[in-house]
Order: structure tokens, then sequence, then C-alpha cells
């Protein structure tokens, strides 16, 4: 029984069009439909008892379920794509993560050919294990402060890895605790007694026959992580090297060469190819918080439709939930960001793949837009999801908070992406930087890509809204030309305040708190340009495109909503313009209402991998509830284990002290 079947109905859009435009094209889809199913019909891959293990017991079933992913691969020659969307359905952190998403990315970037030919087939063949190496104890977000060091030795040709201090201790990375063979480790590079900066280096960590660490190598796992199961499939790692030599051949040297005479050669590639691998990342980790916001939001809305509270007349049916306009401007909101996401992640990726061509190509130019936009796409979408996905589990209600809703695991699995790859607040700074350098450039340089803007900045600052009617807010330029003033002007404003300190660092770090601010307003002017850039193509199907339209619209005018204190303050917006997009919104809720569950059906999610009773996609949430509860452990007793130790002696006594 499809106990959501009557609001599908309401739905005035083709669902299986806009699954197609969710993934970005029909092969797209085709591919990940395949891999989704593949993976929920295969037992291997059952999840539902992951919270109750023990650590090493969840450890071992993530091992098996690698190994039997990487069978499948094998057997069933899928391709990278095909098999980046398996990794992504079997929804499980692993060692493996570590290996394909920066192991091999390290050594494409920064290795030689030469050594990408030595490396790259074994570590494609998995016949060794890789991880990437760099945060140490003491420090993560200040690369430059690494304390490893690789000491050139000369007479050897070798260099020399050590942990000179207890902070120089690797700590954190990812499939180095237990797992990884080898690992590509950051470390100061030392000639000739010189400081060459950091580097990146390809150590062997453990034995290729029996797994044991290699001599003077000591390494482990840093321990238990925040929530139960989540990222306690990972073995993050801490490592320490008592001089370690390796070869010279295994410092990654595109970027400098060191000599066997001990010179040090530069390449024209830039220093900062050696944070490429980082890049990389933060362009998949932008993709992947549209999926675990879409997945939280698909549970919460469904949940939201079968909810009744208060509201019957003449003893007929409670209200839905979802359809109280409070849950609706907490609930469409994320819905419009989870679709905002994925458009601007499809745009990001295009921008990396065209930034890789061109550094294969030696060309360097558009590497700092690169890094500012996935540097601040990331923080911004990662932060947005996270608080996203807690908003989801309050959505709803008490059985949010149950294990089997699916909200905390996801909630803790995702969590840490607000700090790994890049604190959050740390990247709004690095694309701060990015602006203050771009606006102090106005004079000489055009800026293009997505600080284009700027160089419109004398009419932007002068301009002001010009939206009459609440109506008026349903008109792009208006809205992008909103978000481009605010981030004008805000940029400019922090401009100005930083040329009165005569110390440029020292005024960066009093306006630190609103600089973020100005490079937020501007990644969100990326996310919602990107999102009106989309609805020009061609997007078929029956109401897709005027769908989409109002979510676009939704996402634009819900951020307007939250920032109206910056649109007012700067000057663009009078308070009656506010309250008239405010007034839009509502509407658009309205228009959203009918067609939230195909647009949360339009994610195309099996129910194995939204792993939730709450979201389940026939809406049967109450009998799979109690049908749950019956099936935890503390109930397969009536009377549970330690009750006649601890709690009866306590009744007992009580019983007595009261016939006294
Ligand atoms: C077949 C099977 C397939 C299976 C497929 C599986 C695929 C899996 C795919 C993906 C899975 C991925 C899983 C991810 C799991 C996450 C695990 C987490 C990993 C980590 O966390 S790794 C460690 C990350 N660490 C950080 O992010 C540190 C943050 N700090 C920094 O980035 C930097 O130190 C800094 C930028 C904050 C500051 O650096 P520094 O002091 O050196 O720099 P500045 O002086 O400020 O700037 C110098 C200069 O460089 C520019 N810059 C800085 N960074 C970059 C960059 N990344 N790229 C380009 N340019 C950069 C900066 O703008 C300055 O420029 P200007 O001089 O101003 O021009
Ligand atoms: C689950 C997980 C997996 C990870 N996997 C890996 C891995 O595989 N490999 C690896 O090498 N590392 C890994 N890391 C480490 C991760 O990259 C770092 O933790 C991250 O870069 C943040 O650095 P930090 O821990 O030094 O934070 P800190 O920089 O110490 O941050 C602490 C606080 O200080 C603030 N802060 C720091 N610097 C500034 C500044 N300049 N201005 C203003 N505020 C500042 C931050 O905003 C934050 O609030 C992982 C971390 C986690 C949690």
């Amino acid at each position: 029984m499809d106990y959501l079947s009557d609001e599908r109905k309401k739905s005035d859009f083709d669902v299986e069009a806009m699954k197609v435009a969710w993934a970005g094209s029909i092969q797209e889809f085709q591919l990940s439909d395949r891999m989704a199913k593949l993976v929920a019909n295969d037992p291997v891959f059952e999840k539902f008892t992951r919270p109750m293990l023990g650590r090493k017991e969840l450890l071992k079933n993530t091992l098996r379920k690698s190994a039997h992913a990487w069978k499948l691969i094998i057997d069933l020659r899928l391709s990278e794509e095909e098999a980046k969307w398996l990794r992504l359905y079997v929804d499980e952190p692993a060692y493996t993560d570590l290996h394909w998403g920066m192991f091999i990315p390290a050594i494409e970037g920064q290795g030689t050919e030469e050594q990408k030919k030595k490396w790259l087939p074994l570590a494609k063949k998995m016949q060794i294990i890789g991880c990437y190496a760099q945060t140490e104890l003491g420090h993560g977000s200040n690369v430059q402060g690494l304390e490893t060091t690789a000491t050139f030795d000369t007479r050897t040709d070798e260099f020399i890895m050590h942990s000179p201090t207890l902070t120089s201790s690797k700590w954190w990375p990812g499939g180095l605790g237990k797992l990884s063979t080898h690992a590509v480790v950051y470390a100061r590079l030392i000639v000739g007694g010189q400081f060459h900066g950091v580097h990146g280096f390809i150590v062997q960590l453990r034995s290729l026959e029996d797994h044991s660490p290699l001599p003077g190598i000591t390494v482990g796992d840093i321990g238990l992580k925040f929530g139960n199961g989540a990222y306690n499939t990972m073995d993050n790692g801490v490592l320490r090297f008592d001089h370690v030599r390796i070869p010279r051949n295994q410092m990654l040297m595109r970027v400098s060469q060191v000599t066997k005479e001990g010179k040090i050669m530069q390449s024209d590639v830039p220093r900062q190819l050696i944070y490429g691998t980082m890049v990389y990342v933060r362009q998949t980790i932008v993709a992947d918080a549209s999926k675990a916001l879409s997945r939280a939001v698909c549970i919460a809305t469904r949940y939201s439709a079968v909810r009744r509270q208060f509201g019957s007349r003449d003893g007929g049916p409670e209200t839905q939930v979802i359809d109280y306009k409070t849950q609706q401007s907490r609930l469409f909101p994320l819905l419009a960001s989870a679709y905002a996401f994925r458009f601007v992640s499809e745009w990001l990726k295009s921008l990396y793949l065209d930034v890789k061509q061109r550094l294969e190509a030696n060309e360097f130019s558009t590497l700092p837009e690169a890094h500012a936009c996935t540097a601040g796409l990331k923080s911004l979408t990662t932060t947005a999801t996270a608080d996203g996905i807690e908003e989801c589990r309050k959505l709803c209600g008490g059985h949010g908070y149950l294990v089997s809703s699916g909200l905390p695991e996801l909630f803790a699995v995702y969590i840490p992406a607000c700090t790994y790859e890049g604190d959050n607040v740390v990247l709004m700074l690095q694309v701060a930087r990015f602006l203050v350098k771009t606006v102090s450039e106005l004079g000489h340089k055009k800026p293009v890509g997505t600080t284009a803007y700027m160089g419109r900045v004398a009419s932007l600052m002068q301009k002001n809204s010009a939206v009459q009617t609440a109506e008026g807010w349903l008109n792009p330029g208006a809205v992008v030309e909103a978000f481009e003033s605010r981030a004008a002007r805000m940029a400019v404003r922090c401009a100005q305040e930083l040329a009165k300190f005569g110390n440029p660092e020292e005024g960066f770090a009093e306006l630190a708190v609103d600089l973020v601010e100005v490079a937020v307003s501007h990644c969100q002017l990326i996310v919602v340009t990107k999102f009106f850039e989309k609805l020009q193509q061609d997007i078929p199907g029956k109401g897709v495109k005027e769908s989409l339209e109002v979510l676009c619209y939704v996402y634009a005018l819900f951020l307007l909503h939250k920032h109206q204190g910056d649109f007012l303050a700067t000057g663009y917006l009078t308070p009656k313009q506010a309250s008239l997009a405010n007034a839009q919104l509502r509407t658009l809720y309205s228009k959203v209402r009918p067609n939230a569950i195909a647009l949360v059906d339009s994610f195309s999610y099996t129910d194995h991998y939204l792993g939730s009773i709450l979201g389940r996609y026939d809406g049967n949430v109450y009998p799979k509830l109690y049908e749950a509860a019956w099936e935890d452990p503390l109930n397969d007793s009536d009377v549970i284990d330690g009750f006649h130790q601890y709690v009866q002696p306590i009744l007992k006594q009580r019983l007595h002290s009261a016939k006294l």
C-alpha cells in the first residue's frame, strides 16, 4: 500500500524527467540507478545493524563490504564512474575513499611522468593501499606549520623522514590507522640544512607480506569518533617516523626537484599545486553536500506528509504537518538548497575539469579562481548541509531522534565535512583574501569569471532595487542584481576599512569576521547565479523547468530574507522591498507544497540508501516503527540482564522499608 499516493497525484510535473534533470543527463541517471539497485539488492550491503556494532566488528564489516565492492568492480568490469556511484550507494566511509579519492589524485597531480608510471598501476590495481597524511597533532589548517621533516642525505641519495616532536605526529589521515601500506606524507623538505617548504613524499608504511609496520614506523588508530557507526567505519590514524629512509625518487617532484647532488630545481609549476589534491576533493565535497542534504530533506518531507497533528474538524483527519506554514518555511528552503547545491556542483565540476586540463598543459592562470570557488563553495554548502540535516531531524519531531529515522547517523557521518579538507572559516578567509585582492586590482585588471560583477562595481554601488511589488521579485535580473550589489558593496566597504590599517595583515586579522561575511555573500551569489544559468538550459519534461524556477526563487528569496540585514545595511533595498520579497516567498511555498513529494521522489533514492523508516517510499511509517522497536536487542527478553542483580535489590529494599 502506498500511503503517499494521494500526495504523488498532486504534482504537476513529470517526475521521470525531473530525475534526469537532477542526475544531469539520461546516461548519468541510468548509471546511478543501476548502481543504486545493485547495492540495494545485495545483502552484503545491509546497514541497519551498523549502529549496534562494536568498533572492531564495525571495521571488519566495512572491510567485508569494501572487498565485496572491489569484487563487483572487477567481476562486472565497472567503469570508474560506476565505481564512484557504487561507493556512494554503499554509504559507508572506508579506507578505499582515501586511496581513490586522495592518494591516487595526489600522485596524479604532483608526480612526474616517471613517478606516475611506477606508482599508479600498483595503486589502481590495489596492489598497494594509500592514504593522504598531511595533518598533524599540532597543525592541520596551517600547512606551512607542519613539523615532520624530510632531510636529504646526499651520501645515500635518500630522504630521512622524521617526527621530531609529539605534535609532529601525523594525526587524522583516513585509512592510515590500520589499512594503508603506503602514504603520501607531507613534510618540510630540508636540503643542505635549509628549509625548502612543505612537499609530498611517497612512503611505505607496512610490509606487503604480513602488513606489520616497517622499522622506524609507529602507526595506529586515533580512537572512537562522534556517533555510533557513522565515521567509525574509517581508521583515522596516527603515524610517527624515527629516521625512516626512502629513496630520493619518492619525493613527488612535479613542482620542485631535488637532484642527486642536493640541488633544488624549481619547475614552472606554481608551489600552490602542492595543494591541488585539496582543490579536487573540495569540489567532490560540494557534490556530496547536495546528496546528503537531499537525503535528509527526502526523509523529512515524506514524514511531514505522513505525520498529522491538531486541526481535526468533525472527527475528520488532523492536519498533515507539511501544511503548517512554519514547517514549510523550514523545510522548503532546504529542499531548494539541495537542488541549488546539485546544480552549482555540476558547474563546479566543469570548472575543475577545465582547470585540470589547463594544469596538465602547464597553464596556471585560472588556479586562483578555482581555489577560491572550491574553498568557498565547500565551506558554504557543508555548513548549510550540516545545519540542514539537524533541522530535518527537528522537523521530524521525536521520531527524528530515533536511529531508525536515519537522521542521527547521517548527521554524525556528515558534520566532519565542515572541518576536513579545510575548516570552513579558514576556507572562507581564503575566499576573502581573493576578493580583497580582486578589489585592490580593479583599477588595472578586469575581473573575470565569478568576480566579473566587480567590474561593474561603480554602477552596483549607485543603483538601488527597482522592485515595487511582490511579483516584481520573480525576475532573475532583479534577484541577481540584489545579490551582486550586496556582495560588491560589502566587499568595497571592507576594502575601505582595510585601507585604514597601516599593516594589511593586521587589518585582515582585525576585520576577519566582516571578511567572512563578504566571502559568504560572494559564494551565495555564485550559487544563485548558477541556478538561474541552469534554467537557461534546455530542460525537457512537462512542468520540470517551471518547478525548478519556483525552487530557484525559493532559494534566493529565502537567503534574501535571512540576510536582509546585509541588503538593508548596504542601502540596496528598502524595508518595504525586503517585506515584498518575504510575501513572495510565502506564495512560493504554496506553489512548492503540491509538488513536495514528487520533488523528493525525483532524487530517486532507494529505501536502502535512505536508510530511514520515516522516509520510506511507501510512507508506511507507524507499523514499521512499531516492528523495528521489537527488533531491538533490549526486547529479546522481558526481563533484562542486570535486573535481578542491580534493580531487584533496590525494589526489595523499598518494599521492606514501606512495610516498616
Ligand atoms: C574505482 C573505484 C573508485 C572509487 C572512487 C572513490 C572516490 C572517492 C572520492 C572522494 C572521496 C573523498 C573522501 C574525502 C574524505 C575527506 C578526508 C579528509 C581529508 C583531509 O582533511 S586532508 C587535509 C586537508 N587539509 C586542509 O584542507 C588544510 C587547510 N589549509 C590550507 O589549505 C592552507 O594551508 C591555507 C590555504 C589555509 C593556507 O596556506 P598557506 O599559509 O600556504 O597559504 P597562504 O599564504 O594563505 O596562501 C598562499 C597562496 O596560495 C593560494 N592557495 C592556498 N591554497 C591553495 C590551493 N588549494 N590551490 C591553489 N592556491 C592556493 C592562496 O590563495 C595564496 O595565493 P596568493 O599568494 O594570495 O595569490
Ligand atoms: C573525520 C576527519 C577526517 C580527516 N581526514 C584527514 C585525512 O585523510 N588526511 C589529513 O591529512 N587530514 C585529515 N583530517 C584533518 C583535517 O583536515 C583537519 O582537521 C582540518 O584541516 C582542520 O584543521 P585543524 O584540525 O588543525 O583545525 P584548527 O585549525 O586547529 O581549527 C580550530 C579552530 O581554530 C580556527 N582557526 C584556525 N586557524 C584560523 C585562522 N587563521 N583564522 C581564524 N580562525 C582559525 C578554526 O576556525 C577552528 O574554529 C581529517 C579530519 C577529520 C575530522
